[in-house]
């Protein structure tokens, strides 16, 4: 059990710990910010410098040594060391500075403190299952409840597609972990109610497997009867040991990220951040530029370049909103084109994957269209052909999107749509400063990582960013103040207006609300979505005022008074 609880009114909290035990522990040490009686209750007298600080103070003293980091690798991980020394002034520091911080602890460099993760690790964090010893499983859950309690939120992922960057092994656990500082430093996740979960089912990347230093499995990736096993172990030992928790998956695959979903997302609050998360960002996104274009989302050609996870996730929400907005579903399909490593997807195209395959092209719509050496339809002719309105990045193909394709499609279209969605930032489709020089200041961008404002002909561009940042968080508040039951199609939808809605309330032309402003929208998507899940049946607990319920779920981010717990008296006999 936990060493520590809130009093009756919660705005105290009392411990068993005392001394350096307390200090060792992250979620109530303050530092010099213990006051003298703190001190002299807890066993702290003589164990810190004398001066006590506001948290103020400290704030000022961790930002100015985050400053004196070489560069933002070392950052993360001075962050990093931060988090396990003290939660609430990390999460100050992040809330003070978020627009700062989130790169970061998140995308992008997050991409590169997982790549290095053997290296430069320092302590372990979250839980980390191995297929090789599937009966942890319910161990480790065990040995969390003691030592932490109750669960409300778990991000697991099994690494094999991270971010854009592939398969990355143990290291994943550091995605999980950064999805876990956005969802409190947005939406207030109460951080001692979360865990971070790696599924450690060996890795295919031949560099992890010849480094000494690997910490993950030494072996290929598990696949087939015995990944899907030790998957539903694992979601049969959340749910038991955390029954109200909700599940978010996390960078998995393609395959096995549909497999999972398909099979449990009808049943258990769960869901998959690259599916749906960047589906309804993406379509918010969508909505702002329709609204900004003064045209119709039913009339929009879409041509999804990167057709996996999320490129998908994301065509099927489109798709959706289409429908919901009068058109059929044979009708929404056929505004959709995707593009691969293959080419054009189309109904000639070999192993389609079955969650790709609604959106195959008739082989008769393209038998005129022009084919490269290979027999391939380039990129830059389906532009000239389709005409699309709207152009998305989901390949992890770095410049894809060329100054060609670009002025191609933007001799056909008023107002381009074009969202380099793939992350981290190095990966982009193309650079929003490029797009804007090569349509005249035309296009409206979106990108997945961020990128720095953009300067054309003395014009000043704010370039938003199309993250599943704005979504997740307060999908999970929203989702966790009704005890959904599960996570609908309605409730991405209620996710995706409501941070269309936040946008078109600024004076600006940018297709998203900005990072600094992730706070005000997590928690209008919290609203949003637990609204939704009352309206659809699927809310445990339905409050008699959703946004006041939702305010009060809000983790406060600062220091309690701390009070001396006596510890249980043992009984002799
Ligand atoms: O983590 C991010 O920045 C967005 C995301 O889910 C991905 O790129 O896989
Ligand atoms: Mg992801």
């Amino acid at each position: 059990m936990r060493p520590f609880r809130p009093t009756e009114h919660g705005n105290t909290i009392e411990t068993t710990l005392r001394g350096k035990d307390l200090l060792a522990c992250p979620m109530l040490n303050k530092g010099v910010a213990f006051t003298l009686e703190e001190r002299r209750e807890l066993g702290l007298t003589g164990l810190l410098p004398p001066v006590v600080m506001t948290i103020e103070e400290q704030v000022k003293r961790v930002y100015e040594q985050l400053q004196n980091q070489p560069d933002f690798l070392h950052k993360n991980i001075a962050l990093n060391d931060l988090f396990h020394r003290n939660v609430v002034l990390f999460y100050r520091l992040l809330s003070e500075h978020l627009s700062e911080m989130l790169p970061i602890v998140y995308t992008p460099t997050v991409g590169q403190a997982i790549q290095v993760y053997s290296h430069e690790y320092h302590r372990p964090d979250g839980v980390y299952l191995s297929i090789n010893e599937p009966e942890g499983i319910e161990r480790a859950f065990q040995n969390v409840c003691d030592s932490a309690g109750e669960i409300d939120l778990i991000v697991a992922t099994d690494s094999e597609s991270i971010l854009g960057i592939g398969d990355w092994g143990i290291g994943g656990i550091n995605i999980s972990i950064g999805k876990l500082a956005v969802y409190t430093a947005a939406a207030g996740i109460d951080p001692s109610r979360v865990l971070a979960v790696v599924l450690d089912v060996g890795t295919d990347n031949a560099k992890l497997l010849e480094d000494p230093l690997y910490m993950g499995s030494r072996h290929t990736r598990v696949r087939g009867d015995r990944y899907e096993q030790f998957i539903d172990r694992f979601i049969q030992a959340a749910v038991q040991t955390f029954p109200d928790v909700l599940l978010h998956w996390e960078d998995l695959g393609s395959v096995n990220a549909r497999q999972i979903l398909n099979k449990y997302a009808g049943s258990l609050l769960t869901f998959n951040d690259d599916i749906q998360g960047t589906g309804a960002v993406a379509l918010a996104a969508v909505q702002s530029a329709c609204r900004l274009t003064n045209t119709p989302l039913t009339g929009q050609r879409v041509l999804i370049f990167g057709p996996g996870s999320a490129g998908i996730g994301i065509a099927d929400q489109l798709c959706a909103a289409m429908q919901q907005q009068g058109l059929t579903r044979a009708e929404a399909l056929r505004r959709f084109w995707a593009y691969d490593q293959r080419g054009l997807l189309t109904e000639g195209t070999e192993k389609v994957l079955d969650y790709q395959l609604p959106y195959v092209r008739p082989d008769a719509e393209c038998r005129e269209w022009n084919r490269n050496e290979a027999g391939v339809i380039p990129l830059l002719e389906v532009v000239r052909q389709v005409k699309p309105t709207i152009l998305i990045g989901t390949s992890g193909v770095a410049g894809a999107f060329s100054e060609f394709i670009v002025r191609e499609m933007a001799r056909y279209v008023e107002r381009p749509v074009i969202l380099p969605m793939s992350n981290p930032t190095a990966l982009a489709e193309a650079v929003p400063a490029d797009l804007l020089a090569w349509t005249e200041g035309r296009a409206l961008i979106a990108t997945g990582s961020p990128f720095e404002s953009a300067e054309l002909n003395g014009v000043h561009y704010e370039i938003a960013q199309s993250n599943n940042a704005l979504v997740f968080p307060g999908l999970g508040l929203g989702a966790i103040v009704v005890k959904a039951k599960r996570l609908t199609p309605g409730m991405f939808s209620a996710a995706a207006d409501a941070i269309a809605a936040f946008v078109a309330q600024q004076a600006e032309r940018v297709l998203l609300p900005r990072v600094g402003d992730l706070r005000a929208v997590s928690l209008a998507v919290a609203a949003a979505v637990a609204n939704q899940a009352i309206a659809e049946g699927v809310a445990g607990d339905v409050p008699l005022d959703v946004e006041a319920a939702i305010h009060s779920a809000v983790w406060p981010c600062e220091y309690k008074p701390i009070k001396a717990m006596p510890e249980p008296a043992t009984v002799t006999v």
